[in-house]
Order: structure tokens, then sequence, then C-alpha cells
């Protein structure tokens, strides 16, 4: 298998860095040839320059990232700027932040995430009716397609409280395609709860949002929900936590019942059980003794919590072996240690749309997550010497530092620019300091969002979320901060769109109005690309599924009221180096002055698959000057923006059994390959298979077509790997009759 997208480079000796021309890679054809596309005339990403050249006088705001060092001389930061445009009481805090969460939601799709925050929402106070997702109602999925479609696709931002706890819950899709918007959320959060189906267990999705918690260090809390649906089972999730994600589950809570007979859960912290009346919302619950007929099985769980939650401390230890059995605020605080260093893994469970198990989660949020004072300082870089680590503590008292994690724009405001706020404070008509592009930005409005409704605030303190309004030049990943203290955080990684249309206003009159749509989209989304080809009058748009970018033209068409016709969806191919190759390049210039002379070798090597690329000089003593090294680098890393490799990913389809043949069938005759058969309760079998992506186009409708609409599948990308000789020689004719 070839590798994704890597390169070994060794021995330049001095490129001219218009050398990008030349490709010496052993691939001869370019991926985008292979597609009907022409080779995008510069970078796939939103430049400046590109776009300028795209849309002529349209203002744009860059995408790319600025060197700090190149662009800050010119828009120094004036010493008078005031990041504390604030007076005193402005700037006091209501909640303490000890007792601030900043948690997620995250799960595999439908497990019931918008469901549980409408719960959420409503016990707590923020909603006097609930949304229910089914109606299109939920207050949490606010756009227009998300309503319709029943699923979200943008994460919500919102502010609530529970026991004097302030609690900022930003809700995330659970689709493939939009996990963009799980990272990114993931990336500024301080907890999450991990929603599971009791009937599915662990899916798909909930394996990669876990490995991308896991990746960022986020303590978690399991809620196991759909506990009321037949077939739920408590148990068989437990150990799928196990097995499927590879943690270690610290049951606290045991279902009372099930399916229909679901009655509340047994609290083992407490050792008590908690019922609920009925299952409307606002449904009343009572604090009992445990049911005769579970009191064992209670006991045996609590003797397993208690068991692992006694090592987090000697004195709790030592009683335990003595037979003394922590009281209920050691066990607590014993649970939360835990938690917070990621030893394990609190599980509980419910039913969010019965109502049962909601203000237990909450506690739990509460009493196990961690607040932004327990977790490390923030840590982040000078931007004029970025090899120097600086660090924020999470306290007011810190020089102000933000994370822009997101961009929204909002038909009342403008663009929304969604920050979390690490350290320090921030104040209404105060500048900060963009610490990426050195650029100064004055902040409009400050906005506590609550989903699609928000409230003007004077002052963010340290661990808030908040929505500023009249920002210019920032986008997603990007630092604020104190123009005095500057400080770059680390930034966020953004996927590569796997697939991509093409797209063709149907009018003259939409050519405008589609260049300023997609300028203002690929701004909030930074896993959505477009690109130009004037030659050929085509635009491109890239995007992570067809999901995805069904979702970008339906909001093209709503928000920007442009009307286009759509081409095919089309694999983004990449390019790939297969085996060692050396190049050599003699550049002279003569013009003048002392003229430029450089023997230019560069060897390329494959490295392993999915490894990215390394860039090693071997330059010895000196001949070449150090300051041309990175340039070189950076030549180099502009040629791999484009590659031939098929993007495969793994699909999972669940289908009654009498369907399995057909399934299967037509799986081999899209080159799958199977990997593993499974079951699923009520007679579902699962296939697991590795297919590639260029086979799944409208896959959607012909399995529903299949199995009259009673198999479900999820995918996602799995790998790149090498376009079977046959398949390219079809796309390079495809190219060619294209060209012609
Ligand atoms: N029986 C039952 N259904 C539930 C429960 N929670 C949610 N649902 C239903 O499951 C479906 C999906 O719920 P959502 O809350 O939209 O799930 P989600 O995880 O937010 O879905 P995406 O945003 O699309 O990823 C809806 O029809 C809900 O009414 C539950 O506890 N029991």
């Amino acid at each position: 298998m070839a590798a994704e997208s890597s390169l070994r480079v060794a021995t330049p000796t001095l490129c001219n860095l218009n050398g990008s021309q030349r490709r010496p890679t052993t691939t001869t054809l370019s991926p985008l040839r292979f597609m009907g596309f022409r080779p995008r005339p510069s970078s796939h990403s939103l430049t400046s320059s590109s776009l300028s050249h795209f849309f002529g006088s349209t203002r744009i705001h860059s995408n790319s990232s600025s060197s700090y060092s190149s662009i800050s001389r010119q828009h120094a930061p004036r010493r008078n700027f005031s990041v504390f445009a604030m007076s005193a009481d402005d700037a006091k805090r209501s909640v303490p932040l000890k007792d601030y969460r900043n948690i997620g939601i995250m799960a595999h799709i439908d497990a019931g995430k918008t469901t549980t925050t409408e719960r959420i929402l409503y016990y707590t106070g923020r909603n006097y009716k609930i949304g229910e997702v089914h109606e299109g109602t939920a207050t949490m999925d606010w756009m227009e397609q998300e309503q319709e479609r029943g699923i979200t696709i943008t994460s919500a931002a919102t502010t609530t409280f529970w026991n004097k706890h302030r609690i900022n819950i930003i809700d995330t899709p659970g689709h493939v395609d939009f996990t963009l918007e799980v990272e990114r959320a993931l990336r500024v959060l301080d907890g999450a709860i991990c929603l599971f189906d009791s009937v599915a267990g662990v899916e798909p999705q909930s394996e990669t949002v876990w490995r991308q918690a896991d990746k960022y260090g986020v303590p978690r809390i399991c809620f196991v929900n759909k506990m009321d649906r037949l077939g739920a089972n408590f148990y068989r999730t437990r150990d799928m936590i196990v097995t499927n994600l590879g943690a270690k589950p610290l049951v606290i809570q045991l279902p009372i019942g099930s399916e229909d007979n679901f009655k509340g859960v047994i609290d083992l912290v407490r050792n008590k059980a908690i019922v609920w009346s009925g299952e409307e919302l606002g449904a009343k619950f009572d604090i009992v003794d445990i049911p005769e007929d579970l009191q064992e099985q209670a006991q045996d769980y609590r003797a397993q919590m208690i068991e692992n939650i006694v090592e987090f401390d000697d004195q709790a230890m030592e009683n335990y072996l003595e037979g003394i059995e922590p009281d209920e605020e050691t066990i607590k605080k014993l649970i939360r240690k835990g938690t917070i260093s990621a030893s394990f893994v609190p599980v509980m469970c419910g039913s969010a749309f019965k109502n049962k198990g909601v203000q237990p989660l909450l506690d739990a949020v509460v009493d196990y997550l961690p607040s932004p004072l327990d977790l490390p300082a923030m840590k982040g870089s000078d931007p004029e010497n970025p090899e120097a680590t600086i660090e924020r503590l999470a306290s007011d008292d810190e020089p102000f530092a933000g994370l822009a994690f997101k961009i929204m724009s909002d038909p009342f405001v403008g663009s929304l620019t969604f920050v979390r706020v690490y350290a320090g404070k921030l104040g209404a008509g105060s500048y900060v300091l963009n610490a990426n592009k050195g650029k100064k930005e004055r902040i409009g409005r400050l906005l506590e969002m609550h989903a699609n409704s928000r409230d003007d605030v004077k002052v963010a303190l340290a661990g808030d979320i908040i929505a500023l309004a009249g920002l210019k030049d920032t986008i997603t990943g990007e630092t604020l901060c104190d123009p005095d203290n500057p400080i770059v955080l680390e930034r966020m990684d953004f996927p590569d769109p796997v697939i991509k249309v093409a797209i063709e206003p149907k009018t003259k009159a939409d050519v405008d109005k589609m260049a300023t749509g997609l300028i203002k989209l690929a701004q909030e989304d930074p896993s959505f690309h477009f690109s130009r080809d004037e030659e050929i009058n085509q635009t491109v748009i890239e995007g992570m599924g067809e999901l995805h970018l069904e979702i970008i033209v339906d909001r093209l068409k709503r928000e920007f009221k442009v009307e286009a016709n759509v081409g095919a969806p089309q694999v983004n191919y990449r390019e790939s180096i297969s085996k060692i190759s050396e190049v050599k390049y003699v550049h002279k210039k003569q013009s003048g002055g002392q003229g430029q002379f450089a023997d230019i070798t560069v060897r390329f090597e494959p490295m392993d698959p999915g490894s990215g690329y390394e860039f090693k000089s071997e330059i010895k003593g000196g001949a070449v000057p150090r300051e041309y090294i990175p340039g070189v680098m950076k030549g180099l890393e502009e040629c791999m923006s484009n590659g031939v490799l098929a993007g495969f990913p793994v699909v999972e389809v669940v289908t009654p059994e009498e369907h399995l043949g057909d399934v299967i069938g037509d799986l081999n005759s899209r080159r799958g390959q199977i990997n593993s058969f499974g079951d699923k309760p009520g007679g579902l079998k699962v296939v697991d298979s590795l297919v590639p992506l260029a086979e799944m186009f409208q896959y959607v409708s012909t399995l529903r077509g299949m199995t009259k609409g009673r198999a479900s599948y999820t995918m996602q990308l799995a790998m790149f790997d090498v376009v079977p000789q046959h398949i390219q020689n079809q796309l390079a004719t495809k190219e060619q009759e294209v060209a012609a």
C-alpha cells in the first residue's frame, strides 16, 4: 500500500521556490486530471490572493495563517489598547471559576444528544417549553436544515445553571461528515458527556469521537440513553465500552427495569434508588430504598465501584482494607479524581426522551467533570519566538487569552466568532490582538449564546465561552490575546476534504451571490474548501461527504439565494510516493549583479501510510545558508497539496438477516472487502467492510431500495490506498475527453 501524502525529502542543496512547478515525484498523472477537473490554479485553501483573483473586488478575509513576524511590524499593536474596557463592578464574577463546567455532548448519530440537551435546558430552567427533535422544534437544532432533517449540523453553544454552577454546553453533530464540529468543540471543552443508545451500544461514530476526546485528553461521563427502547441493554453497552473503546468503565448507577418497564436508576454512590413517577416532562422522582430483588446486584456493583476508587487515596484505601467504607462525600471526591485523571469513566443510564435520569446526570456533571481550575495551565508560544512556551493559568488576573473556535454568520449581527476564554477578562468595545496575524481587532459586542437567542454582556471572564460580534480578520483556530502579552495557543487540526463536486451558477445574477456565499461558508467551516478554474469557467466545492456538500448547496440557496447546477460528486484523489527517487536540478540566473547558481538534489522516499511527511536537510558544513532551508521545506509542502490516492471508508451496514445476501453481493460489486460480520439485537446483522469511496455515492438510496428501508449504514474514512491500474486508466481517459 502506498503512503498517504507521505514524502521524505533529503539532500536539498538549494532550491528555487518556483521549483514547485517541477514535480519531481515518481507519479506521472495529476490527480485532478484523473477526475475530469483541471488542476487548480493555486492552492485549494482560501487565500486572499486566490480569492481576489477569483472574485475581483469582493472583500475577503484570508483563511490562510500568516506568520506573525512578517505582519506584526506593519500592524504593531499600540500600547494604549484596552483589553479591560470595563468597570470593576462589571468584572466581578457571579460564579466562581471552580463552579464552571464547559462540557460537550458527543455520540453516534441519533443517540439522543439533542434530546438530552433539550431536557437539560428544561430542567435547568432555561426552556419553559421543550423542543422535540422529531417535531422539528428542538432549540439547539436551530438551522432550518437541522429542523427539517432532525439532525444536528452546527455546534450550538448554550449557557445554563445547575446547583449554582454555570454549565456551558456545546451540542455537537454525530454524523461523520460534520466531524470537524466535534473536533473544534473538543478542543475548547473541559469535559464531555458521551451518550450511547442502549440498544445499539457503542457505534462506529462513538468510537471516532471517543478517540478525538482521547486526543484532547477530555475527561468523560458515559450516559447509556434510551433505556426505554425495545432491546435496551445497559450491561452489554458497559461491556462494549471495554471492548470497543478500550476504556475502563466505573458503573455508578444501575437501571431499574428496562424497555417499557424502565422505572429509574439505582444510585450506587448514595446507595439508594431514584424512581420516576411518570414519563412526561417534569415528572417527579422519589429517592427510595433499593428494591429487594436488586439489592444483591447493587451490593456487588457498589463493592466494585469502591474497590476501584479507594486506590486514589491512601487513607481511604487503609480504611477500606480495615473494612470501613468511605462516606458519600469521600466517594464523590474519589470518583471526581479518577474521572479528571481519565483513570476511568463513570457510567450512568436513563431515558432522555422519557425524562428519566437527566437530573442525576446534571449532578454528575457538577460532581465529576472538571472546572477550568482542575486542568493544567493552557500552553502557547510566543509569536515573536515560536520556540518559547508560555503558560496561562485559568484566572481573571492573567493577561487575556482566548481561542476562536467557530465562526458563524448570523442574519442579525453579521459574523459571530465563538471564543473560549482561557485567561483574563475581555470587555465590549476593547481591542485585542490576533496573535496569529499580528493584527488588532475591536470587540463590538459580547454575546452569551443560548442556541439561537443571545444576551448582551459587558464582560467575558476566564472560563467563559462567548460569541463576539464585530471581528474582521479572525478565523477558526486563531488566538486573541492581550496586545501587551501576546501568545499563540495551539491551533486545531482540520481534516482535508475527501469529496468534491463542480458547481455552476444558473444565471449571471447568481455569480456574485455565489462568490459571497462561498466565501462566508468557507470562513465558517474550515473543512469546506472551494476553488475556481477561470480557463474552463468551473467552480469546485470540496467537503467531508455527500451530506456535507448537500447542506452547503442548500445553504447557498436559502441563505444567499443562489440557484446553482451541481455536478456528480467525485473523490478527492491524492498523490503519493511509492518508491525512492532522486531529482537533480541546476539553477542559473545571470541577470545583472552577482547572479545565482545552485545545484539541487532532492531525494523522495515513501513513508508509512498516514504518517504525514518528514523533511530532512542533509546539508553539511553550512554549504547553503541556513535561512534558505525553511523556504525549501515550504516549497515542497506546497507541492504536496495535490495527490492521487483513492479514499477508502470503512462501512458498517446493519441489516435484517433476510437481506444479508443482497447487501453483501452489492458491497462486493462495489469492490468492497468484507472485514467482519456481527449480530445486533432484534435479529439484525452487522457487516463491516472496506469500500472505495468512489463506489459509495448514493449508497443510501440503493440500500433503502434493496432492503425496503430496513437497513442502515455508517461510514468513515479508514485510509487512502492506491487506485487500481484499470481505474486509473479510466480516469485518465475521462480527463482526456474533458480536455479535448
Ligand atoms: N425511545 C427513546 N428515543 C429517544 C431517546 N432519546 C432520543 N430519542 C429519539 O431518538 C431520535 C434521535 O434523537 P436526537 O436527540 O436527535 O439525537 P442526536 O444524537 O442529537 O442526533 P444527531 O444530532 O442527528 O446526531 C429522536 O427521534 C429522539 O426522539 C430516548 O431516551 N428514548
